[in-house]
């Protein structure tokens, strides 16, 4: 509803037009879901070889070489991939960027990645505990979504989500597109009282899939099929509901001059990416930084203070933050398990973080040792260093006196 007067605008919105405006606590997250595409579930220690393989590129000994060098280095142990070897022999253009393959990677991703995205949100949505029908928002982010009408609206429509449902598509964020979608619903919640925000997040590789070169390698070593989903929502919290983390304040912050450090474009043979040697080291050098940004003249004295939930965009990337902020052993430990078993999801990352630091607190509450501290950030490199972007959250489920 939109008035030109106020007053009359406050008056409608308090009555039976809709929501009220405010509500009157900050938005927590009351669920968390997370899936993977079971088909094809890779052990890092032999993924070059399989590629090499599959991709008909056994000839390039010493790409191949390299890529084995490089998987030793990312920590990462398994990754999923929705892509399966049959597809490959079904569409040998995915082999060769100078075929056109972008519309038969558009049909595919259409049709499975809102599924995959219902998967992770079916999960969220039963611990949550209320009918889907009562989402009246919904954040979808994916770097795969090229067409429309997108994947929000065949997500809200296999959910069978109201038709009032508020939708918002984000497209092409990349890594820090999970972070986002949770910073516009703490937005949402808090202005829209009463409303339940479902943000979900699903990325698959095929949209970028190609045979192995220079230029690709790292992102072959690195990336990962993977969705999560989160409902978020304001109090007063209906019975039941319980508030997992308190999202008490969110920021996003960018570092000038760094557009070309990572880079996606579509282009006829898929989507090409670019990562830039330099994203590890750029984003030890401005973490910091960024951190003190968004904490305002507040941040603790230091930062073993907080729990962390750091996107685990690479091993040096984690190395770097963990040497820049002096945080403690295990402080990472969350990020490092789900890159150690997933790769880097891009923007679903973050939803498997929050859920393994969720499982953390859990065993520790249980055991009636609390290591985890109550405050914690979130920070990401995101397509870049150039935007480290950070929650601060509350991991107690009783609100902050
Ligand atoms: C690739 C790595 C596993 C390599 O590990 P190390 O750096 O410890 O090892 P190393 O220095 O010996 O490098 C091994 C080989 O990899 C090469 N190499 C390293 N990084 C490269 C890059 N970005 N592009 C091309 N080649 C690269 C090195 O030149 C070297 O080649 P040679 O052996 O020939 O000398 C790591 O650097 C890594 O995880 N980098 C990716 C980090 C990243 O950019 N993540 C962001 C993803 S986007 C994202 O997630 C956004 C976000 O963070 O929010």
């Amino acid at each position: 509803t939109y008035n030109a007067h106020p007053s009359a605008m406050t008056a409608r919105t308090n009555g039976k037009m809709g929501m009220r405006q405010q509500a009157e606590d900050p938005a927590a997250m009351l669920a968390i879901g997370t899936t993977n595409p079971t088909n094809l579930l890779q052990p890092q220690d032999v993924f070059a070889e399989k590629l090499f393989r599959v991709t008909k590129s056994d000839h390039l000994t010493e790409l191949k070489e390299k890529l084995k060098r490089i998987c030793k280095h990312t920590c990462i142990e398994k990754r999923h991939f929705h892509l399966t070897e049959e597809t490959l022999g079904a569409h040998p253009e995915f082999l060769d960027r100078e075929l056109p393959s972008l519309d038969a990677r558009i049909d595919m991703v259409a049709t499975d990645m809102p599924k995959l995205a219902q998967s992770a949100a079916a999960k969220a949505i039963a611990e949550w505990g209320r009918p889907a029908t009562d989402i009246t928002h919904l954040v979808f982010s994916t770097y795969s979504a090229l067409q429309a009408p997108s994947a929000d609206l065949k997500l809200a429509t296999l959910l069978s989500l109201r038709t009032t449902v508020c939708r918002t598509i984000l497209s092409l964020h990349g890594c820090y597109g999970g972070a986002r979608a949770l910073h516009l619903a703490k937005e949402l919640a808090e202005n829209n009282r009463g409303a339940r925000v479902l943000v979900a997040c699903a990325e698959t590789t095929l949209i970028c899939f190609g045979s192995p070169n220079r230029a690709n390698l790292v992102g072959h070593a690195l990336f990962g099929d993977g969705a999560g989903a989160v409902i978020v929502g304001a109090g007063p919290f209906s019975e039941g509901e319980r508030p997992l983390f308190e999202m008490v304040t969110t920021t996003q912050n960018t570092i000038p001059w760094t557009e070309h450090v990572i880079s996606m474009q579509a282009t006829a043979g898929g989507i090409d990416f670019h990562l830039a040697i330099q994203v590890p080291m750029l984003i030890g050098q401005n973490v910091e930084r960024c951190l003190l940004d968004a904490f305002d003249g507040d941040a603790p004295a230091s930062w073993n203070e907080l729990f962390w939930a750091v996107h685990p965009g690479g091993r040096p990337i984690l190395d770097n933050i963990d040497t820049v902020l002096k945080l403690e052993p295990g402080k990472l430990a969350a990020s490092r398990r789900v890159l150690r078993e997933y790769g880097n999801m891009s923007g679903a990352t973050i939803f498997f973080v929050l859920d393994e630091l969720r499982r953390r607190r859990k065993k520790e509450e249980d055991s009636g040792h609390l290591l985890l501290p109550e405050w914690g950030a979130r920070p990401s490199g995101r397509e870049s260093p150039s935007r480290p972007c950070c929650f601060a959250l509350h991991a107690n489920p009783c609100r902050r006196s």
